[in-house]
């Protein structure tokens, strides 16, 4: 393939095409002297030499070896921002090399084993580079006073990359990691392995005493019991595993924009696509901040290349992802698939946030220039991105925030993307996103000129970008905004009878929450046509560590305190179900959103449709009107009714299954009395609004209280 059918030139020349005569016959061979130099009538050279050959007039270079040349290359540069002195400062007023030594007796402290008697031996840098091989002080953690037995790991260095750059981190990648690769648009593409997508059912959490009383357990939850001790062997299989390399990488960075309740969270972790994917969504802490990291609140040990060990206790594949909040530490094997990290931070979030009254929140946030904020809620590819990255409107996040007294603000400090037909016209902004610096994932490209073909689907459908929000031009930094005005819950219907919007009661607003439903079709495998209806509670299930009333709890109190209105957009089918109709128009979704904002729909007029109990508007600015009521667009309207009704049902069958989970008859009282409260409560109408719903109850949903993720064998 290479060079196919292109021109062919002759590089001999320095890089200079050679000159080919007009009859394709190479001209006469010429002294370099009588290429190099025109000659004056006088016979010298134009610039007065006596013939010798000058390769150039510019002084020579200010080394004098190869190696002094390249050492020249790289300059230290100084901290942009001065060490603060004083108070609270943990690592002040002391030298440069104190304070590194301290950070690698930290690194190391995290890694030690928990059976040997030592944490590793380590070093900064990269071990490929002379310089950075150690000959005395490297930082040994001892724990006890070394006995006997010393272990072969405490004879060996570790390199610690630590807090690389994204340029530092492209190197990494592309010597490597095979699957690396700067596209044309200079983008990092990698390849996540063979898991493309979340594995929910493979993600554990320690069940003691404390998680026993405050977590959610039981039917209908994300989280599914290990033991201490088999965290412990795996944790132990996943930091011997990063012991044994040469080098690892560490990521000291924060989560959430609020500074009060801000967290310090450490990624250590083998690949340099895994450390340049935090970086780019985690906050990214100053040079300041970094020199008083001190000790983190929470550590990831993704160890993703190494299986668990199927032998042991409770793996039931070789994957496992297991979230221990008294150690609080995290331990990834089996999987490489990055946003496990991501989503594991924000099941973290979950638990702590809601214990200091805040409320997390599995949403888009974006704000208008007059300060008006709305939520986005949806499951994985609903539009919680797309529509959040308004180019009239300042981004806060596009996926995990907080609600607390204050206000809003983003647990993250970047953004993860759908690319899978992405486009530069329907979505400029995440287009323009995508350069130096963005990871993206699992991509096709073309092998000659690094082009990235967004509609292929050959490697999986969850294709990615990972952005730094800085990236989105109108991002609000720092990603902090007021009280929310709307509360946007979006939902992909595929079977195409949700209208494309409803203005929501308080209480129609808490069910559909609760409910948390989309529809997606499987995928795009030939013979799968029927939609699969999805409900996750809280519109993310698979994250939540608590009784989901005690989110929707929260955000009724939050809602009618500030004053904020619920609206259900379908981003989903219109004209039929999948197959038949078609899903809305980008344009037209963005058009209702545009009048959600700026109030205009609050005071439009509406009728109320059957089954649901929804208010629809009849006009909408920019939006065909007959599109606003769903059976309209239904050629067939005995099929709209019916599988309107059957819709119905599911919904019916899923709140069947949580209500027995909220009374605790499912024999799981516990769950629903989470961090040892009484039962969250909600809305007096709350359950009103669920029985008002007509339908077919004993139709199944083909997923019943399905998490959200790509891996669901
Ligand atoms: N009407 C629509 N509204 C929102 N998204 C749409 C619409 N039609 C197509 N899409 C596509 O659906 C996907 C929504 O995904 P995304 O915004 O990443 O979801 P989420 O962030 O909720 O996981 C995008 O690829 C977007 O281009
Ligand atoms: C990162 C994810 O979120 P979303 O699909 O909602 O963007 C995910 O579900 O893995
Ligand atoms: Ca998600
Ligand atoms: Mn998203």
């Amino acid at each position: 393939m290479e060079g196919g059918g292109k021109a062919e030139f002759s590089f001999a020349n320095g890089g200079v095409p050679a000159v080919v005569s007009p009859r394709g016959r190479l001209p006469p061979i010429q002294t370099s002297r009588s290429i190099s130099f025109k000659k004056t009538k006088d016979g010298e050279d134009r610039d007065g030499n006596d013939g010798i050959c000058h390769d150039d007039s510019t002084p020579p270079v200010k080394a004098q070896t190869i190696d002094e040349l390249h050492s020249l290359q790289k300059k230290r540069s100084a901290p942009t921002t001065p060490v603060k002195d004083g108070q609270g400062a943990p690592f002040a007023t002391i030298s440069d090399e104190e304070r590194q030594r301290l950070q690698l007796l930290s690194i190391s402290a995290s890694l030690a084993s928990l059976t040997r008697e030592t944490g590793p031996k380590l070093v900064k840098g990269d071990p490929a580079r002379k310089a950075d091989t150690p000959k005395i002080s490297a930082v040994h953690h001892h724990y006890f006073t070394p006995t006997i037995s010393v272990s072969d790991s405490a004879l060996k260095f570790t390199h610690v990359l630590y807090n690389l750059s994204p340029a530092e981190l492209y190197e990494q990648a592309i010597k490597y990691e095979k699957g690396s690769f700067i596209t044309s648009a200079g983008a990092l593409a990698t390849l996540s392995g063979a898991k493309t997508g979340r594995a929910p059912r493979d993600k554990r959490v320690v069940f003691d005493e404390t998680t026993a009383e405050e977590l959610w357990w039981g039917k209908g939850s994300p989280n599914i019991e290990m033991d201490e001790h088999t965290f412990l062997v795996n944790r132990e299989r996943a930091v011997d595993y990063l012991n044994s390399l040469d080098k690892v990488f560490v990521n000291d960075q924060f989560l959430n924009w609020d500074p009060v309740h801000q967290i310090k969270v450490r990624i250590v972790s083998a690949r340099a696509y895994h450390s340049l994917f935090m970086h780019n969504m985690c906050i990214r802490p100053t040079p300041e901040e970094l020199e008083n990291f001190g000790t983190p609140d929470f550590t990831i040990y993704n160890a993703g290349q190494f299986p668990c060990n199927r032998y042991t206790h409770y793996m039931t594949s070789s994957t496992s992802v297991d979230l221990n909040l008294a150690r609080k530490e995290m331990v990834i094997l089996g999987t490489q698939y990055a946003g496990e990290m991501k989503k594991g931070l924000f099941s973290l979030m979950h638990y702590l946030m809601p214990k200091r009254q805040i409320l997390s929140l599995h949403s888009g946030c974006n704000m208008g220039k007059d300060g008006n904020v709305a939520l986005f809620f949806g499951l994985s590819g609903t539009g919680k991105t797309t529509l959040s990255t308004d180019h009239n409107r300042l981004l806060i996040g596009d996926d995990e925030h907080c609600w607390s007294d204050n206000g809003v603000s983003n647990i993250e400090g970047g953004c993860y993307a759908k690319c899978i037909d992405l486009s530069k016209e329907k979505e400029p902004d995440i287009w323009n996103a995508i350069k130096f610096g963005t990871v993206l994932e699992n991509v096709v490209l073309e092998e000659h000129t690094r082009e990235v073909d967004y509609s292929d689907k050959s490697v999986t459908e969850n294709t990615r970008a990972a952005y730094p929000i800085e990236f989105i031009p109108n991002a609000k930094i720092p990603c902090v905004g007021p009280h929310p005005r709307n509360v946007i819950l979006l939902a992909c219907d595929a079977f195409g009878v949700l209208p494309p919007v409803s203005k929501l009661s308080l209480s129609q607003t808490m069910y559909h929450f609760i409910s948390g439903y989309t529809a997606l079709v499987a995928g795009t495998e030939e013979g799968v046509k029927e939609p699969q209806a999805t409900f996750s509670a809280c519109f993310g299930a698979a994250f939540i560590m608590l009784h989901p009333t005690r989110y929707a709890a929260m955000l009724a109190e939050k809602m009618q305190r500030y004053g904020a209105t619920g609206w259900l957009v379908n981003t989903g089918w219109s004209g039929g179900r999948y197959g038949v109709g078609s899903r809305i128009k980008l344009a037209y979704t963005r058009k209702i959103i545009d009048a959600i904002h700026s109030g205009s729909l609050l005071t439009a007029n509406y009728k109320k449709t059957e089954v649901f109990g929804l208010d629809i508007p009849t006009e909408i600015e920019g939006v065909p009107s007959e599109i606003l009521d769903p059976m309209n667009t239904w050629q067939d309207k005995a099929a709209y009714r019916e599988t309107l009704l059957k819709l119905a049902g599911l919904f019916r069958k899923n709140f069947e299954i949580l209500q027995l989970a909220v009374l605790g008859e499912a024999g799981d009282a516990a769950g629903a009395v989470p961090l040892g409260e009484k039962p969250a409560m909600l809305p007096t109408d709350f359950y009103a609004a669920a029985s008002e719903i007509e339908g077919e109850g004993s139709l199944r949903t083909s997923l019943p209280l399905q998490e959200e993720g790509y891996d669901l064998k």
